[in-house]
């Protein structure tokens, strides 16, 4: 039986607790005096107030262990996007956010709060200051954006003032920081391979970039905001950090600052596009003999060569969201927490 209402608000739990967002998160929840259970199918840290549950976010029993007590779930589990395994993306994305709901309804849980991502809407062509209300991507770049599409909506429809459940979801763009296993390492390997001399493009485009903690500030103000009066029950947030930046500048200042050159020469966006669909397609009929992986796919293309930057008005609206850490401070804290990937290191 639910036991709504005699939980403490402040004990919640982290599903995907030890990843790169859900590891800051966690971090920052206990700073601000909440209990946390991290729930996750692997354990990368260990800190005190944090009580470690390690399984599949698919098994409901281990899910309910973990949120045994719990008023607040955030769930920001995901297979890695690069992984490309649709079946994956499609057993934990969507089966797995289901089984979430579900284990929420049943341990009596009060609020969701899904990390989704700004992607939802993005088909590969402009978005410039875009809203909440574009409609969700009909031609999802990958399959992981298509399966944050359902996840979104299962999670948001799932919301019910009169069940006691109230549901949000956060959509970060471009997250960056300390620890990131993504960004910075994936661009750092391309130019440690010769691959980063070219702009794709005039190099105007502009992007957000969100650096991690503002990020966790968005998720944090959601959860502590989401009340069965407020505007908030059953909404997607775009998070940023409000300063969309011209995405070559960014990647050219995370390049200079760990010592690595900015790329120069420029190449036509459509020529690179059509060569990165291209070595795509051969990848595909490749796949029973060998396996490829392009690193300029054509989904990292059309990223690296559109505007694709979202207004967070919202959130400032409704929240009282503000970036706490401008782009440029959180550049230098960035460039300095990765000291191994410096050149010559
Ligand atoms: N990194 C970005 O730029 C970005 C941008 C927008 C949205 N997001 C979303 O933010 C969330 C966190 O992303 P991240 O960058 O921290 O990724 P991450 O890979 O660092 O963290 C994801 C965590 O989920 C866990 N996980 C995966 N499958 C699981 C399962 N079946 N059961 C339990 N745990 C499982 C992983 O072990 C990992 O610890 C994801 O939902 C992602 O879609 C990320
Ligand atoms: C090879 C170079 C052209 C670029 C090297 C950097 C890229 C690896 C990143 C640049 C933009 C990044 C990005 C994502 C992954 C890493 C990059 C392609 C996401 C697709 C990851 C998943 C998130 O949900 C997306 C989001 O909406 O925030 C990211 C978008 C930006």
């Amino acid at each position: 039986i639910p036991k709504r209402g005699i939980k403490s608000s402040k004990r919640c739990a982290v599903i995907g607790g030890s990843g790169f967002l859900g590891r800051h998160l966690v971090e920052r929840l206990v700073d601000r005096g909440y209990t946390v259970n991290v729930f996750d199918i692997r354990q990368a840290y260990e800190l005190p107030g944090v009580t470690f549950h390690q399984g599949d976010l698919c098994d409901r029993q281990a899910l309910l262990l973990a949120l045994k007590e719990v008023s607040v779930v955030f769930h920001c589990a995901s297979p890695a996007p690069a992984s490309d395994d649709r079946a994956l993306f499609q057993r934990v994305n969507i089966d797995g956010t289901r089984t979430v709901i579900q284990a929420c309804h049943e341990a009596g849980v009060q609020k969701l709060i899904l990390t989704s991502s700004a992607s939802v809407v993005f088909e590969g062509t402009d978005i410039k200051n875009g809203r909440e209300d574009l409609p969700y991507a009909k031609k999802p770049i990958d399959y992981y954006t298509e399966t944050k599409i359902v996840q979104e909506k299962l999670v948001l429809e799932a919301c019910s003032k009169e069940k006691g459940f109230l549901t949000v979801a956060i959509r970060p763009h471009g997250i960056f920081g300390p620890r990131d296993p993504q960004l910075v390492p994936i661009l750092i390997d391309t130019a440690r391979r010769g691959k980063m001399k070219f702009i794709i493009g005039d190099g105007s485009n502009l992007v957000d970039f969100t650096y991690v903690e503002n990020v966790v500030h968005g998720h944090i103000l959601a959860a502590e905001h989401l009340k069965a009066d407020s505007p908030l029950c059953g909404q997607a947030y775009h998070i940023t950090n409000d300063e969309p930046v011209r995405f070559w500048d960014f990647m050219s200042q995370i390049l200079e600052g760990l010592g690595y050159s900015a790329p120069r020469y420029h190449l036509p966006y459509t020529l690179v596009y059509g060569i990165a669909l291209l070595l795509w397609l051969m990848a595909l009929v490749l796949r029973p003999l060998i396996r490829i992986k392009p690193t300029f796919t054509p989904m990292r293309v059309a990223l690296a060569g559109t505007h694709h930057y979202y207004s967070c008005a919202r959130a400032k609206k409704d929240m009282g969201y503000q970036p706490l850490v401008p782009l440029r401070e959180a550049i230098v804290r960035t460039v300095e927490s990765y000291p191994h990937l410096r050149k010559g290191a």
